[in-house]
């Protein structure tokens, strides 16, 4: 812990911390549903998914549809010609006619011309159709994932949002490309093959009916299995990103605390856990294989005989007996193609099931369906009034934080919270910046509900900066230019040169054009601050609310941050977590926060003279200084 971070002693009001460990239980069960990666989504939803990613293309889909159906038609005439060459060409040569068998090879020729062409067309277009759907689908759920609130990514983690717009959307791209081809085309072969057996022979036609009994029961057995092994496939591939992305994403602490060993058993893991639930896949489909050949090898192997029987008897044609063992051939095949599909098909269901869970989600801080705007400010006024007006919060994951309190923030005063780590002050600040909404109560900005404004007025009205400024990728120009996208260069810089952030710019390599994630670009915790200052002071709010950086700066670099917090402070309200005395002793008024309490309200002097929490604090402040 460093010299300027403030510690209250540890809590000693009645109930203490333990009374907020208390969870109800529908918070337990819907966190249980968010641990396990099940969430809800409503019936058949997952099918409504699919349906609206499909309907806009609906005139492709039937395109598809239509040169599939095509092309079956050319090759499953294969056998059929077949027939006929044996049963009365060959006949027609001996007695010396040549027509036939030249019109049975001109039919097989156009035939494979046909089919050819046809599945080259299904080919392009459906990859069109699946490549559409695909970036639509990669689309929502990054605008959804964004749209959600906090309390929600606090849960689901960024990994398993990884995970549903990569693993999850290539399980769905299977389906499309591969998986839908194999189905329609098994369809109208089975369709096909069966009315033509009819038509050449009845015997065999009711043959390959019956076979399909066992067959069916089969494949729904097999579905209902293989269904249970790709839900978990998923949940396990998922949680394999969801360590990647955490312990990358914390490489820091990760190496500072030497977490490698344990990352790695934990990972190893998840990894085998992901690897045996694959395996178990594979034995599914093992085991439908064999089944299905077993079925299909002994139909043949009794039509063959029952066949050969007749043909000797005289009361079957050779070729119609050699047509309809290939016919049967080609009927059976396709059955170890539908365990690919239907694997496809679970694999894509399961996925769709989550994506359609992820989707179901509403966010928890919604946008009002008709929004207030803030009354204008009188000129000269500088920022807004707050109000916490019978305020009362819990996390969604967690007891009550904060018990019902009412507070007013008269506009243009800095007001300092301090209080022990873990009292409530950032959820006080996150409350006030509409990162959650009370549980009871409301937040008013200048008399208005947070929850009225529209985000773009509320971002405009309140603004946090929060410990360790966020930089994207981008330029410096660019980060600081978030607090106001359409500012001109003119002002980025004056915001700039007013936190005192303008002479460490422009000694990188590109100045205002570096790029912060390039070599060259890196810039200090200090300097990082001053850009999310300069951020701020830019978007100019009415309200800001500071969570001031707990980490100690050299001198200088601590004058230059004091410095620029007076400017981006003046002439607006603020709310701020002071770690520093100085910041203290320059708020206009000072909360002290206890287990989600204030127990101490009042301009700084005052409190040092009341000899209360805040002077014991004070004291300690300074020892440490001094
Ligand atoms: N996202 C969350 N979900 C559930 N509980 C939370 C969450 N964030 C904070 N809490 C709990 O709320 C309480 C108050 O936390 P808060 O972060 O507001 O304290 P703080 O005073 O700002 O602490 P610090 O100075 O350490 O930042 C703590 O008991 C904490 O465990």
């Amino acid at each position: 812990m460093t010299t300027t971070t403030a510690e209250l002693p540890s809590d000693d009001s009645p109930g203490g911390p333990g009374r907020r460990r208390e969870r109800p239980p529908e918070q337990a069960e819907s966190a249980d549903l968010f641990e396990r990666d099940r969430l809800p989504a409503p019936g058949g939803a997952a099918r409504t998914l699919l349906a609206s990613l499909l309907a806009p293309h609906h005139h492709r889909v039937r395109l598809v549809a239509v040169l599939l159906l095509l092309q079956q038609a050319a090759v499953q005439a294969g056998p059929l010609l077949v027939a006929y060459a044996l049963d009365r060409a060959v006949p027609a040569l001996r007695a010396g006619e040549h027509g036939p068998l030249l019109a049975v090879a001109g039919a097989a020729a156009l035939c494979a011309a046909a089919s050819g062409g046809l599945q080259f067309g299904f080919v392009q277009l459906s990859a069109r159709v699946s490549q559409d759907v695909l970036l639509d689908l990669r689309g929502r759920i990054f605008r959804h994932g964004q749209a959600l609130s906090l309390d929600f990514h606090e849960r689901y983690t960024s990994g398993r949002l990884i995970s549903r717009a990569t693993t999850d959307v290539e399980s769905l791209r299977t389906l499309l490309d591969d998986g839908l081809q194999e189905l329609i085309t098994i369809v109208l072969a089975t369709v096909y093959i069966t009315a033509t057996l009819l038509y050449l022979d009845w015997g065999f036609g009711a043959a390959s009916l019956v076979s399909a009994g066992p067959l069916y029961l089969l494949v729904r057995s097999y579905r209902r299995r293989v269904h249970r092994v790709f839900s978990a496939k998923s949940t396990a591939i998922a949680d394999v990103i969801v360590k990647f992305a955490e312990t990358l994403g914390g490489i820091r602490p990760v190496q500072a605390f030497r977490r490698e060993p344990s990352n790695d058993a934990v990972f190893a893991r998840l990894n085998h856990r992901h690897e045996r639930v694959n395996g178990d896949a594979f034995l599914e489909m093992a085991r439908y294989v064999v089944t299905s050949r077993l079925v299909a090898n002994t139909t043949i192997a009794a039509v063959v005989l029952w066949g050969a029987y007749r043909v000797a008897t005289g009361s079957l044609a050779l070729g119609v007996l050699a047509a309809a063992v290939l016919y049967l051939r080609r009927l059976y095949d396709p059955i170890d193609r539908l365990g690919m599909f239907l694997n496809a098909y679970q694999s894509a269901a399961a996925s769709l099931q989550k994506i359609a869970g992820l989707l179901a989600q509403r966010p928890t801080v919604p946008e009002p369906a008709a929004p207030v705007a803030l009354p204008a400010l009188a000129g000269g006024r500088p920022g807004r009034a707050v109000d916490f007006d019978g305020v009362r919060f819990a996390y969604r994951t967690g007891g009550e934080v904060l018990p019902r309190f009412s507070l007013s923030l008269a506009a243009g005063t800095t007001v300092a919270v301090v209080g022990a780590t873990g009292a409530g002050k950032s959820t006080l600040a996150k409350l006030l910046a509409r990162f959650y909404d009370p549980t009871e109560g409301r937040v008013l900005l200048d008399g208005v509900d947070l929850r009225e404004l529209a985000t773009a007025e509320l971002r405009r009205g309140v603004v946090m900066v929060t410990q360790e400024a966020f930089l994207f990728s981008g330029t410096v120009a660019d980060n600081i230019a978030l607090g106001r996208p359409d500012a001109s260069r003119r002002e980025i810089e004056r915001a700039a040169e007013a936190i005192g952030a303008h002479d460490f710019i422009t000694a990188l390599p590109d100045g205002y054009d570096t790029d912060v994630r390039k070599r060259g670009g890196r810039i200090s915790a200090g300097q990082r601050q001053l850009v999310g200052f300069a951020r701020a002071l830019l978007a100019d709010p009415a309200v800001l609310v500071l969570d001031e950086a707990t980490s100690s700066l050299d001198i200088p670099g601590e004058r230059a941050v004091q410095a620029a917090m007076d400017t981006v402070l003046r002439g607006r309200t603020a709310l701020v977590i002071a770690h520093r005395l100085s910041t203290v002793e320059r708020a206009d008024r000072v909360l002290v926060v206890s287990d989600g309490r204030i127990v101490e309200d009042g301009p700084p002097d005052r409190l040092i003279k009341d000899r209360g929490r805040f002077a014991d604090l004070h004291r300690a402040w300074r020892d440490s200084v001094g």
